[in-house]
């Protein structure tokens, strides 16, 4: 049995209140520190650096619990305070406007803590850990499951809001419960039926919960070289067919079955389509890459263009997979 719990000081709830004042005047008037806790919130906060796509503006207020208590003080400071709360997990399927959000954005990826419990298969996992470190780990240990989670560069909480999946896995399939904190503060345990599962889809997309941490059925007591042969097997399936070599969010739009959105875009003649610094990948056309300098607004634009295109030439509305936030604007020229 293996429990580790992240390091770190930063963004934890104090055994005593903190004798910081709120406000800091002397470095950065607009520093918050958290009462209660070492957090503190920053305002401004570019949040470029957070997106697989690298760019989009500021967050208004920015902050990166360590733990639950931090995480519920964040929310309380959100409620007290009016602001609207936007999670971000790894920011690999978030296009975030180039004019940033309003409110406060909460980062899980400080939170950390994993169990593999050998008795039972059963792995619990903190939402920030990452979802690819975790399938490679489960390989080494020789536990079936999550071969096919390699090359998703998301978070454990990012996954299950998302239902995130390949070869012809996903979640919804290992998911034994999740862990989630409500608006109003309460701590529930989800089942996959509660969250509504289907293709790239859960209930929590689109509510006020923020999921915690999340419990996965595997299988241990295989042959560690077979899982890791599959997962590798897996990693360079996807080297060879998506692009790696740029920024993205991976998928654009989900497959509007039978269809697959790669191939109507490629047959309406879009690959390599540029708006700005924003492209349809060569390699594959469901992909948008960042071939440098790209703003939002031309990646939200190209968006726009290939849904035009596709519906003009299939007469099918291409549903984005991405999750686009802040504002954007109504027509593109
Ligand atoms: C190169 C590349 C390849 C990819 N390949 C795949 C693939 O094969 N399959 C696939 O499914 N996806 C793929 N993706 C997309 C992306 O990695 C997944 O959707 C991933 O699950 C997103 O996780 P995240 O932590 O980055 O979430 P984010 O992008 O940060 O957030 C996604 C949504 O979930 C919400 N959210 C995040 N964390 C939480 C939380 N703890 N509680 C509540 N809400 C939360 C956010 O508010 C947002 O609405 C790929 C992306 C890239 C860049
Ligand atoms: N195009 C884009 O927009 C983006 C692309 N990416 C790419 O997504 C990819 C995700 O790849 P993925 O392999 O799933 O995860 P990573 O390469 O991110 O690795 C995740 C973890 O798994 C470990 N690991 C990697 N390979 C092995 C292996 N062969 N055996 C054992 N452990 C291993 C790594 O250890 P160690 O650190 O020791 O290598 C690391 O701790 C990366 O190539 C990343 O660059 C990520 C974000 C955005
Ligand atoms: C990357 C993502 O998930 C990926 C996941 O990694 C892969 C691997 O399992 O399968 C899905 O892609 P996909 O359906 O495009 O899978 P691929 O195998 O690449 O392509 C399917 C079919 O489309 C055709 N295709 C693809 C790309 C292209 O430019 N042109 C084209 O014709 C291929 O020839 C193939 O016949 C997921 N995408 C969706 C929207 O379901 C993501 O969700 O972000």
């Amino acid at each position: 049995m293996k429990i580790s719990q992240a390091a770190g000081n930063i963004c934890t709830v104090s055994a005593t209140p903190t004798q910081k004042p709120e406000t800091d005047k002397s470095s950065d008037s607009k520093i918050i520190y958290l009462p209660g806790t070492d957090c503190i919130i920053k305002p401004q906060a570019s949040l470029s650096a957070f997106t697989s796509y690298r760019v989009g503006g500021a967050a208004e207020w920015y902050v990166a619990p360590r733990n639950l208590e931090a995480l519920q003080a964040s929310l309380n400071y959100a409620k007290e305070h009016n602001l609207r709360v936007t999670t971000l997990g790894a920011g690999s399927n978030l296009l975030v406007s180039d004019r940033g959000l309003p409110g406060l954005v909460i980062a899980t990826r400080h939170l950390r803590h994993s169990h593999f419990d050998p008795e039972t298969g059963l792995v619990t996992v903190a939402a920030g850990e990452s979802i690819p470190s975790l399938a490679w780990e489960a390989a080494q240990l020789g536990w079936q499951g999550l071969e096919w989670a390699v090359g998703i560069p998301g978070t454990v909480g990012g996954a299950v809001v998302m239902n995130a999946g390949a070869h012809n896995s996903c979640i919804a399939d290992i998911l034994v419960s999740a862990e989630v904190f409500s608006p109003d503060g309460k701590l529930e345990t989800l089942t996959p039926e509660q969250l509504g599962y289907t293709y790239r889809t859960s209930l929590l997309q689109g509510s006020d919960r923020i999921v915690t941490q999340a419990t996965f059925q595997l299988q241990p007591g295989a042959d560690p070289a077979k899982i890791l042969a599959l997962t590798k097997q897996h990693k360079q399936h996807r080297l060879s067919t998506q692009p790696y070599n740029f920024p993205s969010c991976g998928s654009v739009f989900r497959n509007p079955k039978p269809y697959t959105a790669g191939w109507l875009i490629e047959q309406t003649g879009l690959k390599g389509y540029q708006i700005g610094g924003a492209q349809v990948a060569q390699l594959h056309a469901n992909f948008i890459v960042n071939r440098g300098g790209a703003k939002a607004s031309d990646i939200f634009c190209l968006i726009r263009h290939i849904q035009e295109q596709v519906q003009e030439r299939w007469s099918i509305l291409l549903e984005p997979e991405v999750k686009m936030i802040g504002e954007f604007q109504a027509a593109c020229g």
